[in-house]
Protein backbone atom coordinates (compact mmCIF):
# COMPACT_ATOMS: atom_id res chain seq x y z
CA UNK A 1 0.00 0.00 0.00
CA UNK A 2 1.67 3.50 -0.79
CA UNK A 3 0.96 5.29 2.17
CA UNK A 4 3.01 5.35 5.12
CA UNK A 5 1.09 6.14 8.62
CA UNK A 6 2.95 7.76 11.76
CA UNK A 7 2.47 6.25 15.14
CA UNK A 8 -0.16 8.57 16.11
CA UNK A 9 -2.55 7.99 12.05
CA UNK A 10 -1.98 4.26 12.70
CA UNK A 11 -3.49 5.01 16.24
CA UNK A 12 -6.37 7.16 14.90
CA UNK A 13 -7.34 5.03 12.41
CA UNK A 14 -7.63 1.82 14.92
CA UNK A 15 -9.70 3.74 17.38
CA UNK A 16 -12.16 4.88 14.58
CA UNK A 17 -12.67 1.08 13.91
CA UNK A 18 -12.48 -0.09 17.42
CA UNK A 19 -15.62 3.32 18.42
CA UNK A 20 -17.40 2.31 15.56
CA UNK A 21 -17.76 -1.58 17.05
CA UNK A 22 -16.20 -3.08 13.80
CA UNK A 23 -13.55 -4.87 15.84
CA UNK A 24 -12.99 -4.80 19.15
CA UNK A 25 -9.03 -4.34 20.55
CA UNK A 26 -8.20 -7.96 21.28
CA UNK A 27 -9.15 -8.75 17.30
CA UNK A 28 -6.36 -6.65 16.01
CA UNK A 29 -4.19 -7.61 19.12
CA UNK A 30 -5.34 -11.82 17.36
CA UNK A 31 -4.84 -10.56 13.41
CA UNK A 32 -1.21 -8.86 14.54
CA UNK A 33 -0.37 -11.73 16.36
CA UNK A 34 -2.04 -13.90 12.97
CA UNK A 35 0.14 -12.00 11.25
CA UNK A 36 3.55 -12.32 12.84
CA UNK A 37 3.20 -15.91 12.31
CA UNK A 38 2.09 -15.99 8.76
CA UNK A 39 5.05 -13.43 7.66
CA UNK A 40 7.50 -15.53 9.65
CA UNK A 41 6.72 -19.29 8.16
CA UNK A 42 6.58 -17.10 4.60
CA UNK A 43 9.87 -16.16 5.26
CA UNK A 44 11.32 -19.58 7.07
CA UNK A 45 9.32 -21.86 5.66
CA UNK A 46 11.12 -24.55 7.33
CA UNK A 47 9.88 -23.47 10.78
CA UNK A 48 6.25 -24.67 9.15
CA UNK A 49 7.75 -28.21 8.79
CA UNK A 50 10.11 -28.28 11.70
CA UNK A 51 8.92 -26.76 15.09
CA UNK A 52 11.92 -25.32 17.21
CA UNK A 53 12.75 -23.23 20.61
CA UNK A 54 11.69 -19.43 21.00
CA UNK A 55 12.29 -16.78 23.38
CA UNK A 56 9.13 -13.88 23.20
CA UNK A 57 10.07 -10.80 25.02
CA UNK A 58 7.21 -8.98 26.15
CA UNK A 59 7.00 -5.33 26.75
CA UNK A 60 4.97 -3.11 29.16
CA UNK A 61 2.06 -2.39 26.48
CA UNK A 62 0.40 -3.81 23.27
CA UNK A 63 3.30 -4.41 22.14
CA UNK A 64 3.74 -6.81 24.59
CA UNK A 65 0.17 -8.06 24.36
CA UNK A 66 1.03 -8.90 20.33
CA UNK A 67 4.21 -11.17 22.23
CA UNK A 68 1.55 -12.79 24.27
CA UNK A 69 -0.61 -13.84 21.25
CA UNK A 70 2.60 -14.78 19.44
CA UNK A 71 4.02 -16.89 21.96
CA UNK A 72 0.41 -18.95 22.30
CA UNK A 73 0.00 -19.33 18.56
CA UNK A 74 3.62 -20.58 18.54
CA UNK A 75 3.02 -23.28 20.97
CA UNK A 76 0.47 -24.22 19.30
CA UNK A 77 2.14 -25.07 16.19
CA UNK A 78 4.30 -27.20 18.62
CA UNK A 79 7.07 -24.81 19.82
CA UNK A 80 9.04 -25.11 22.96
CA UNK A 81 8.34 -20.93 23.90
CA UNK A 82 9.66 -18.92 26.97
CA UNK A 83 8.06 -15.65 27.41
CA UNK A 84 10.10 -12.82 29.41
CA UNK A 85 8.31 -10.21 30.82
CA UNK A 86 9.86 -6.72 30.60
CA UNK A 87 7.68 -4.74 32.86
CA UNK A 88 4.98 -5.92 35.72
CA UNK A 89 2.68 -8.04 33.81
CA UNK A 90 0.33 -6.68 36.10
CA UNK A 91 -0.12 -3.09 35.15
CA UNK A 92 -0.22 -4.43 31.46
CA UNK A 93 -2.73 -2.66 29.04
CA UNK A 94 -6.28 -4.01 29.03
CA UNK A 95 -5.87 -6.27 25.95
CA UNK A 96 -2.46 -7.39 26.71
CA UNK A 97 -3.61 -8.05 29.92
CA UNK A 98 -6.18 -10.74 28.74
CA UNK A 99 -3.34 -12.20 26.46
CA UNK A 100 -0.78 -12.41 29.20
CA UNK A 101 -3.33 -14.56 31.59
CA UNK A 102 -3.84 -16.77 29.01
CA UNK A 103 -0.66 -17.48 29.01
CA UNK A 104 0.12 -17.16 32.74
CA UNK A 105 -2.82 -19.99 33.47
CA UNK A 106 -0.81 -22.15 31.84
CA UNK A 107 3.14 -21.53 31.63
CA UNK A 108 5.20 -19.24 33.57
CA UNK A 109 6.80 -15.83 32.54
CA UNK A 110 10.08 -15.14 32.93
CA UNK A 111 11.56 -12.08 34.36
CA UNK A 112 13.88 -9.67 32.33
CA UNK A 113 16.60 -10.24 34.35
CA UNK A 114 16.74 -14.18 33.52
CA UNK A 115 17.44 -13.55 29.95
CA UNK A 116 20.74 -13.62 28.60
CA UNK A 117 22.06 -14.12 25.47
CA UNK A 118 19.71 -16.87 24.22
CA UNK A 119 21.25 -17.19 20.61
CA UNK A 120 22.88 -20.53 21.09
CA UNK A 121 19.43 -22.12 22.34
CA UNK A 122 17.03 -20.79 20.74
CA UNK A 123 15.78 -20.83 16.66
CA UNK A 124 13.80 -17.41 17.12
CA UNK A 125 13.32 -14.70 19.20
CA UNK A 126 10.65 -12.52 19.06
CA UNK A 127 11.10 -9.06 20.16
CA UNK A 128 7.46 -7.40 21.40
CA UNK A 129 8.89 -4.97 24.07
CA UNK A 130 8.22 -2.22 22.12
CA UNK A 131 6.42 -0.77 19.15
CA UNK A 132 5.11 2.39 17.89
CA UNK A 133 4.35 3.30 22.13
CA UNK A 134 8.49 3.92 22.16
CA UNK A 135 8.78 7.42 23.21
CA UNK A 136 12.33 7.34 25.47
CA UNK A 137 15.85 6.39 24.99
CA UNK A 138 16.39 2.51 26.15
CA UNK A 139 17.78 2.00 29.69
CA UNK A 140 17.94 -0.92 32.09
CA UNK A 141 16.75 -4.19 31.24
CA UNK A 142 15.79 -3.31 27.67
CA UNK A 143 18.69 -1.55 26.78
CA UNK A 144 20.71 -4.84 28.29
CA UNK A 145 18.99 -7.27 26.37
CA UNK A 146 19.06 -5.18 23.04
CA UNK A 147 22.77 -5.38 23.35
CA UNK A 148 22.70 -8.96 23.31
CA UNK A 149 20.68 -9.47 20.59
CA UNK A 150 22.58 -7.51 18.72
CA UNK A 151 26.20 -8.51 19.27
CA UNK A 152 26.00 -9.92 15.76
CA UNK A 153 25.66 -8.03 12.77
CA UNK A 154 23.23 -9.10 10.23
CA UNK A 155 25.30 -10.83 7.74
CA UNK A 156 28.01 -11.65 9.53
CA UNK A 157 25.96 -14.85 11.40
CA UNK A 158 28.38 -18.03 12.10
CA UNK A 159 27.27 -21.03 9.91
CA UNK A 160 25.77 -22.88 13.41
CA UNK A 161 23.82 -19.40 14.86
CA UNK A 162 20.51 -20.37 13.57
CA UNK A 163 18.55 -17.91 15.20
CA UNK A 164 16.56 -15.38 13.83
CA UNK A 165 15.27 -12.36 15.31
CA UNK A 166 11.75 -11.02 13.92
CA UNK A 167 10.57 -7.82 15.82
CA UNK A 168 6.51 -7.35 16.45
CA UNK A 169 5.74 -3.81 14.63
CA UNK A 170 9.16 -2.16 14.80
CA UNK A 171 12.42 -3.16 16.18
CA UNK A 172 12.21 -2.19 19.96
CA UNK A 173 14.25 1.43 20.48
CA UNK A 174 13.30 2.55 16.79
CA UNK A 175 11.34 5.16 16.53
CA UNK A 176 8.23 4.70 13.86
CA UNK A 177 7.77 8.32 12.64
CA UNK A 178 11.59 8.87 12.15
CA UNK A 179 13.47 5.59 11.87
CA UNK A 180 16.09 6.82 13.97
CA UNK A 181 17.22 4.65 17.08
CA UNK A 182 16.03 6.22 20.53
CA UNK A 183 19.50 5.42 21.79
CA UNK A 184 19.43 2.26 20.78
CA UNK A 185 17.81 -0.14 18.69
CA UNK A 186 17.15 -3.66 17.74
CA UNK A 187 18.12 -4.86 14.33
CA UNK A 188 16.35 -7.50 13.42
CA UNK A 189 16.48 -10.25 10.37
CA UNK A 190 12.61 -9.52 9.83
CA UNK A 191 10.11 -6.93 11.19
CA UNK A 192 6.81 -7.59 11.04
CA UNK A 193 4.18 -4.46 10.82
CA UNK A 194 0.45 -3.92 10.54
CA UNK A 195 -2.54 -2.34 7.66
CA UNK A 196 0.16 -0.18 6.83
CA UNK A 197 4.50 0.41 6.42
CA UNK A 198 5.39 3.56 9.50
CA UNK A 199 7.71 6.26 7.74
CA UNK A 200 10.31 4.67 10.42
CA UNK A 201 10.57 1.29 8.46
CA UNK A 202 11.90 3.50 5.23
CA UNK A 203 13.98 6.13 6.74
CA UNK A 204 17.51 6.68 8.15
CA UNK A 205 18.19 3.57 10.34
CA UNK A 206 15.08 2.31 9.64
CA UNK A 207 15.92 -0.67 7.15
CA UNK A 208 19.48 -1.31 8.53
CA UNK A 209 17.07 -2.30 11.54
CA UNK A 210 14.09 -3.98 10.42
CA UNK A 211 15.81 -6.38 8.26
CA UNK A 212 12.84 -7.59 6.19
CA UNK A 213 9.60 -5.69 6.16
CA UNK A 214 6.36 -7.46 6.29
CA UNK A 215 3.29 -5.52 6.12
CA UNK A 216 0.16 -7.43 7.10
CA UNK A 217 -3.34 -6.92 6.86
CA UNK A 218 -5.62 -6.19 10.13
CA UNK A 219 -9.20 -5.77 8.42
CA UNK A 220 -8.44 -2.53 8.10
CA UNK A 221 -8.93 -1.85 4.91
CA UNK A 222 -12.88 -1.18 5.23
CA UNK A 223 -11.58 2.07 7.20
CA UNK A 224 -11.68 5.54 5.45
CA UNK A 225 -9.19 6.21 3.35
CA UNK A 226 -6.80 9.18 3.98
CA UNK A 227 -6.88 12.42 2.78
CA UNK A 228 -4.00 14.12 1.33
CA UNK A 229 -2.94 16.00 4.50
CA UNK A 230 -3.22 12.99 7.28
CA UNK A 231 -1.14 10.53 5.12
CA UNK A 232 2.28 11.02 6.56
CA UNK A 233 3.83 10.39 3.44
CA UNK A 234 3.21 8.64 0.00
CA UNK A 235 5.41 6.22 -1.26
CA UNK A 236 6.56 6.22 -5.01
CA UNK A 237 5.85 3.43 -7.00
CA UNK A 238 4.11 1.69 -10.01
CA UNK A 239 0.77 2.04 -7.91
CA UNK A 240 1.04 5.82 -7.54
CA UNK A 241 2.77 6.67 -11.13
CA UNK A 242 -0.02 4.65 -12.85
CA UNK A 243 -2.61 6.48 -10.93
CA UNK A 244 -1.66 10.05 -12.85
CA UNK A 245 1.83 9.73 -14.37
CA UNK A 246 2.49 6.79 -16.87
CA UNK A 247 0.15 8.65 -19.55
CA UNK A 248 2.38 11.40 -19.35
CA UNK A 249 5.84 9.73 -19.72
CA UNK A 250 4.17 8.28 -23.03
CA UNK A 251 4.46 10.69 -25.87
CA UNK A 252 1.08 12.25 -27.54
CA UNK A 253 0.43 11.02 -30.65
CA UNK A 254 0.10 14.04 -33.31
CA UNK A 255 2.37 15.95 -30.75
CA UNK A 256 5.74 17.70 -32.03
CA UNK A 257 8.79 18.51 -30.82
CA UNK A 258 7.84 21.99 -29.14
CA UNK A 259 4.56 20.32 -27.57
CA UNK A 260 6.47 17.93 -25.27
CA UNK A 261 8.72 20.89 -24.39
CA UNK A 262 12.08 22.55 -24.34
CA UNK A 263 14.41 21.67 -21.76
CA UNK A 264 18.02 23.94 -21.32
CA UNK A 265 20.90 22.77 -19.33
CA UNK A 266 23.21 25.29 -18.65
CA UNK A 267 26.69 24.16 -18.76
CA UNK A 268 30.14 25.34 -17.17
CA UNK A 269 33.71 26.45 -18.25
CA UNK A 270 35.72 24.13 -20.86
CA UNK A 271 36.70 20.98 -19.90
CA UNK A 272 33.58 21.00 -17.17
CA UNK A 273 30.87 20.19 -19.08
CA UNK A 274 30.48 16.32 -18.75
CA UNK A 275 27.92 16.57 -15.79
CA UNK A 276 25.77 18.92 -17.79
CA UNK A 277 25.93 16.31 -20.85
CA UNK A 278 24.66 13.44 -18.30
CA UNK A 279 21.75 16.14 -17.33
CA UNK A 280 21.06 16.78 -20.40
CA UNK A 281 20.79 13.31 -22.16
CA UNK A 282 18.74 12.30 -18.85
CA UNK A 283 16.64 14.79 -19.99
CA UNK A 284 16.33 14.01 -23.82
CA UNK A 285 15.52 10.16 -22.63
CA UNK A 286 12.82 11.13 -20.77
CA UNK A 287 11.22 12.29 -23.22
CA UNK A 288 11.51 16.38 -23.69
CA UNK A 289 10.75 17.06 -27.07
CA UNK A 290 14.29 19.22 -27.33
CA UNK A 291 17.29 19.83 -25.09
CA UNK A 292 19.93 22.07 -25.22
CA UNK A 293 23.01 22.46 -23.18
CA UNK A 294 24.35 26.15 -22.92
CA UNK A 295 27.83 26.23 -22.37
CA UNK A 296 30.31 29.64 -22.30
CA UNK A 297 31.59 30.10 -25.84
CA UNK A 298 34.89 28.83 -25.32
CA UNK A 299 33.12 25.57 -24.26
CA UNK A 300 31.20 25.36 -27.46
CA UNK A 301 33.31 23.09 -29.25
CA UNK A 302 34.34 20.35 -26.82
CA UNK A 303 30.63 20.50 -26.30
CA UNK A 304 30.00 20.05 -30.22
CA UNK A 305 31.97 16.92 -30.06
CA UNK A 306 29.87 15.43 -27.44
CA UNK A 307 26.96 15.75 -28.82
CA UNK A 308 24.15 14.56 -31.45
CA UNK A 309 20.90 14.99 -30.81
CA UNK A 310 20.90 17.22 -27.93
CA UNK A 311 21.63 21.34 -29.17
CA UNK A 312 24.12 24.02 -28.53
CA UNK A 313 23.78 27.34 -27.52
CA UNK A 314 26.35 29.67 -26.16
CA UNK A 315 25.80 32.01 -23.88
CA UNK A 316 28.35 34.10 -22.47
CA UNK A 317 26.74 35.24 -19.19
CA UNK A 318 23.48 36.81 -17.36
CA UNK A 319 22.50 38.49 -20.35
CA UNK A 320 22.84 36.09 -22.96
CA UNK A 321 20.62 33.72 -20.56
CA UNK A 322 18.18 36.34 -20.25
CA UNK A 323 18.20 37.01 -24.20
CA UNK A 324 17.57 32.83 -24.69
CA UNK A 325 14.91 33.02 -22.08
CA UNK A 326 12.67 35.28 -24.56
CA UNK A 327 12.06 32.21 -26.40
CA UNK A 328 8.83 30.90 -24.46
CA UNK A 329 8.99 27.34 -25.81
CA UNK A 330 11.81 27.09 -23.46
CA UNK A 331 9.98 25.40 -20.54
CA UNK A 332 12.09 24.13 -18.42
CA UNK A 333 15.93 24.85 -16.80
CA UNK A 334 18.62 23.07 -15.19
CA UNK A 335 21.35 24.83 -13.26
CA UNK A 336 23.74 23.23 -11.19
CA UNK A 337 26.17 20.23 -12.54
CA UNK A 338 29.44 21.21 -13.44
CA UNK A 339 28.51 25.29 -13.90
CA UNK A 340 30.99 26.39 -11.32
CA UNK A 341 30.35 28.69 -8.58
CA UNK A 342 30.81 31.62 -10.11
CA UNK A 343 29.02 31.70 -13.26
CA UNK A 344 26.03 29.97 -10.86
CA UNK A 345 26.03 32.81 -8.98
CA UNK A 346 25.32 35.22 -12.52
CA UNK A 347 23.10 32.61 -14.16
CA UNK A 348 21.07 31.76 -11.31
CA UNK A 349 18.64 35.26 -10.91
CA UNK A 350 18.31 35.52 -14.76
CA UNK A 351 16.75 31.86 -14.56
CA UNK A 352 14.66 32.44 -11.58
CA UNK A 353 13.51 35.58 -12.95
CA UNK A 354 12.20 33.65 -16.11
CA UNK A 355 9.44 31.97 -14.14
CA UNK A 356 10.30 28.44 -15.93
CA UNK A 357 9.79 25.18 -14.43
CA UNK A 358 13.64 24.88 -12.82
CA UNK A 359 16.21 22.10 -10.95
CA UNK A 360 18.78 23.55 -9.04
CA UNK A 361 21.26 21.49 -7.85
CA UNK A 362 25.30 20.71 -7.00
CA UNK A 363 27.06 24.25 -7.77
CA UNK A 364 23.89 26.33 -8.15
CA UNK A 365 22.81 25.49 -4.38
CA UNK A 366 26.22 25.47 -3.00
CA UNK A 367 27.02 29.28 -4.85
CA UNK A 368 24.28 30.94 -2.38
CA UNK A 369 25.81 28.42 0.98
CA UNK A 370 27.20 32.25 2.25
CA UNK A 371 23.47 33.55 2.02
CA UNK A 372 20.61 31.14 1.84
CA UNK A 373 18.19 34.00 2.55
CA UNK A 374 18.93 35.35 -1.12
CA UNK A 375 18.50 32.55 -2.48
CA UNK A 376 15.15 31.95 -1.04
CA UNK A 377 13.94 35.46 -1.79
CA UNK A 378 14.19 34.20 -5.60
CA UNK A 379 12.94 30.36 -5.77
CA UNK A 380 9.18 30.40 -6.92
CA UNK A 381 7.15 27.55 -6.95
CA UNK A 382 8.05 26.05 -10.00
CA UNK A 383 11.51 25.07 -8.74
CA UNK A 384 12.61 21.91 -7.17
CA UNK A 385 15.96 22.09 -4.99
CA UNK A 386 17.91 18.46 -4.98
CA UNK A 387 20.32 18.98 -2.41
CA UNK A 388 22.12 16.38 -0.83
CA UNK A 389 22.88 15.93 2.96
CA UNK A 390 26.18 18.33 2.22
CA UNK A 391 24.31 20.55 0.35
CA UNK A 392 21.36 20.82 2.56
CA UNK A 393 23.31 20.87 4.99
CA UNK A 394 24.48 24.32 3.68
CA UNK A 395 21.14 25.72 2.81
CA UNK A 396 19.58 24.91 6.00
CA UNK A 397 22.49 24.80 8.68
CA UNK A 398 19.42 24.67 11.62
CA UNK A 399 17.42 22.21 10.27
CA UNK A 400 20.52 19.74 9.72
CA UNK A 401 21.45 20.36 13.11
CA UNK A 402 18.11 19.55 14.54
CA UNK A 403 18.49 16.24 12.05
CA UNK A 404 22.00 15.25 13.37
CA UNK A 405 21.26 15.78 17.29
CA UNK A 406 20.77 12.48 19.47
CA UNK A 407 16.96 11.82 19.64
CA UNK A 408 16.11 12.40 23.75
CA UNK A 409 12.65 11.42 23.29
CA UNK A 410 10.19 10.04 20.44
CA UNK A 411 8.99 10.96 17.89
CA UNK A 412 12.00 12.18 16.82
CA UNK A 413 12.83 14.81 14.05
CA UNK A 414 13.04 12.48 10.59
CA UNK A 415 14.39 13.28 7.36
CA UNK A 416 10.87 13.85 6.34
CA UNK A 417 10.26 16.34 8.87
CA UNK A 418 13.78 17.69 7.49
CA UNK A 419 12.63 18.36 3.86
CA UNK A 420 9.21 20.06 4.69
CA UNK A 421 10.44 22.70 6.76
CA UNK A 422 13.06 23.44 4.39
CA UNK A 423 10.60 23.15 1.17
CA UNK A 424 8.40 25.67 3.65
CA UNK A 425 11.15 27.55 4.15
CA UNK A 426 12.44 27.55 0.42
CA UNK A 427 8.66 28.28 -0.76
CA UNK A 428 9.44 25.28 -3.35
CA UNK A 429 9.73 21.26 -4.26
CA UNK A 430 12.86 19.98 -2.04
CA UNK A 431 14.05 16.60 -2.82
CA UNK A 432 16.74 15.03 -0.23
CA UNK A 433 18.81 12.97 -1.73
CA UNK A 434 20.06 9.65 -0.04
CA UNK A 435 18.95 6.03 -0.15
CA UNK A 436 15.36 6.95 1.15
CA UNK A 437 14.88 10.44 -1.35
CA UNK A 438 12.50 12.57 0.32
CA UNK A 439 9.99 14.63 -1.99
CA UNK A 440 8.46 17.95 -0.38
CA UNK A 441 6.28 20.67 -0.58
CA UNK A 442 5.70 24.02 1.06
CA UNK A 443 2.39 22.69 1.96
CA UNK A 444 3.95 19.76 4.01
CA UNK A 445 2.98 17.36 1.02
CA UNK A 446 5.59 14.17 0.88
CA UNK A 447 6.50 11.48 -1.26
CA UNK A 448 9.08 8.85 -0.32
CA UNK A 449 11.13 7.11 -2.66
CA UNK A 450 12.97 4.03 -0.75
CA UNK A 451 15.64 2.30 -2.70
CA UNK A 452 15.83 0.19 0.17
CA UNK A 453 14.71 -3.93 1.06
CA UNK A 454 14.15 -5.44 -2.78
CA UNK A 455 15.19 -1.32 -4.33
CA UNK A 456 18.49 -1.32 -2.95
CA UNK A 457 20.31 0.01 -5.10
CA UNK A 458 23.84 0.47 -3.68
CA UNK A 459 25.64 1.32 -6.98
CA UNK A 460 23.96 4.43 -7.48
CA UNK A 461 26.31 6.05 -5.52
CA UNK A 462 28.50 6.67 -8.58
CA UNK A 463 29.84 10.07 -9.99
CA UNK A 464 27.59 12.02 -12.20
CA UNK A 465 24.55 9.99 -10.33
CA UNK A 466 22.89 12.76 -9.03
CA UNK A 467 23.46 14.73 -12.31
CA UNK A 468 21.39 12.40 -14.33
CA UNK A 469 18.32 12.68 -11.53
CA UNK A 470 18.29 16.35 -12.08
CA UNK A 471 18.27 16.02 -16.09
CA UNK A 472 15.44 13.71 -15.34
CA UNK A 473 13.36 16.23 -13.11
CA UNK A 474 14.32 18.33 -16.02
CA UNK A 475 12.70 16.85 -18.71
CA UNK A 476 9.67 15.86 -16.86
CA UNK A 477 8.90 19.51 -15.89
CA UNK A 478 9.62 20.19 -20.00
CA UNK A 479 7.01 17.88 -20.71
CA UNK A 480 4.42 19.59 -17.99
CA UNK A 481 4.43 17.88 -15.04
CA UNK A 482 4.36 19.88 -11.45
CA UNK A 483 7.56 20.12 -9.15
CA UNK A 484 6.08 17.36 -7.01
CA UNK A 485 5.78 14.83 -9.91
CA UNK A 486 8.18 15.90 -11.53
CA UNK A 487 10.95 14.68 -8.89
CA UNK A 488 8.80 12.29 -7.27
CA UNK A 489 8.86 10.44 -10.59
CA UNK A 490 12.29 11.19 -11.60
CA UNK A 491 13.55 9.97 -8.19
CA UNK A 492 11.56 6.88 -9.06
CA UNK A 493 12.98 5.98 -12.38
CA UNK A 494 16.19 6.61 -11.21
CA UNK A 495 16.37 4.10 -8.58
CA UNK A 496 14.45 1.81 -11.47
CA UNK A 497 17.09 2.27 -14.16
CA UNK A 498 19.73 1.58 -11.65
CA UNK A 499 17.94 -1.56 -10.87
CA UNK A 500 17.46 -2.70 -14.54
CA UNK A 501 21.59 -2.10 -15.02
CA UNK A 502 22.95 -3.55 -11.59
CA UNK A 503 26.41 -3.57 -10.38
CA UNK A 504 29.06 -2.03 -12.45
CA UNK A 505 26.61 1.45 -13.46
CA UNK A 506 28.11 4.58 -14.22
CA UNK A 507 26.15 7.61 -14.34
CA UNK A 508 25.99 7.39 -18.40
CA UNK A 509 24.37 4.00 -17.98
CA UNK A 510 21.14 5.27 -16.30
CA UNK A 511 19.75 7.07 -18.95
CA UNK A 512 20.18 4.37 -21.91
CA UNK A 513 17.51 2.39 -19.15
CA UNK A 514 15.10 4.99 -19.21
CA UNK A 515 13.80 3.23 -22.68
CA UNK A 516 13.33 -0.50 -21.20
CA UNK A 517 12.14 1.25 -17.38
CA UNK A 518 9.09 2.93 -19.31
CA UNK A 519 8.22 0.21 -21.80
CA UNK A 520 8.24 -1.54 -18.72
CA UNK A 521 5.75 0.63 -17.25
CA UNK A 522 3.46 1.41 -19.84
CA UNK A 523 3.43 -2.86 -20.77
CA UNK A 524 2.05 -2.96 -17.15
CA UNK A 525 -0.55 -0.29 -17.04
CA UNK A 526 -3.82 -1.08 -17.64
N1 LIG B 1 -5.32 -1.92 19.71
C1 LIG B 1 -4.09 -1.54 19.55
O1 LIG B 1 -3.67 -0.47 20.01
C2 LIG B 1 -3.18 -2.45 18.81
C3 LIG B 1 -1.83 -2.34 19.06
N2 LIG B 1 -0.99 -3.16 18.47
C4 LIG B 1 0.35 -3.28 19.03
O2 LIG B 1 0.52 -2.38 20.09
C5 LIG B 1 1.64 -1.53 19.89
C6 LIG B 1 1.37 -0.20 20.47
O3 LIG B 1 1.05 -0.37 21.81
P1 LIG B 1 1.33 0.74 22.88
O4 LIG B 1 0.74 2.02 22.45
O5 LIG B 1 0.89 0.18 24.19
O6 LIG B 1 2.90 0.95 22.84
P2 LIG B 1 4.11 -0.06 23.07
O7 LIG B 1 3.65 -1.38 23.46
O8 LIG B 1 4.98 0.08 21.91
O9 LIG B 1 4.89 0.60 24.29
C7 LIG B 1 4.22 1.40 25.21
C8 LIG B 1 4.77 1.30 26.59
O10 LIG B 1 6.17 1.40 26.63
C9 LIG B 1 6.57 2.44 27.50
N3 LIG B 1 7.84 2.96 26.97
C10 LIG B 1 8.06 3.84 26.00
N4 LIG B 1 9.39 4.01 25.82
C11 LIG B 1 10.01 3.18 26.70
C12 LIG B 1 11.35 2.91 26.98
N5 LIG B 1 12.34 3.49 26.36
N6 LIG B 1 11.64 2.02 27.94
C13 LIG B 1 10.65 1.41 28.62
N7 LIG B 1 9.35 1.62 28.39
C14 LIG B 1 9.03 2.51 27.44
C15 LIG B 1 5.42 3.39 27.52
O11 LIG B 1 5.43 4.17 28.68
C16 LIG B 1 4.25 2.42 27.46
O12 LIG B 1 3.98 1.88 28.72
C17 LIG B 1 1.86 -1.54 18.41
O13 LIG B 1 3.21 -1.29 18.11
C18 LIG B 1 1.42 -2.94 18.02
O14 LIG B 1 2.47 -3.85 18.19
C19 LIG B 1 -1.48 -4.31 17.70
O15 LIG B 1 -1.80 -5.29 18.62
C20 LIG B 1 -2.70 -3.98 16.93
C21 LIG B 1 -3.74 -3.43 17.85
K1 LIG C 1 8.99 -4.70 18.89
Amino acid sequence: MPELLTADQMRAVERAAIDNGRVTGLDLMERAGRGVIAAMLEHWPHFAVTPGRAAVLCGPGNNGGDGFVVARLLRDRGWDVTVFAYGEVAKLPPDAAINAQGWTETAPVQPASLFTDLREECDLIVDAILGIGATRPLQGAIEATVKFLNEYKPGERKPRDRCRIVSVDLPTGLCSDSGRPLGSAVRADLTVTFHRAKPGHYLSDGPAHCGRLSVQPLGLDREPTYPHETVSATLIGEETLKRGQVPCLGKRAGGHKFSHGHAVVAAGSVGKGGAARLSARAALRIGAGLVTVAPPPAALIENAAHLDAIMLHAIRDARGLEEMLTDERIKALCLGPGLGGDRARDLVPVALAASRGTVLDADALSAFADDPQELFAMLHDRCVLTPHGGEFARLFPDIADRLDAMPARGPAFSRMDAARAAAARAGCTVLLKGPDTVVADPDGRISLNPAVYARAAPWLATAGSGDVLSGMIAGLLARGDTPHEAAATAAWLHTECALEFGPGLIAEDLPEQIPAVLRRLSANSP
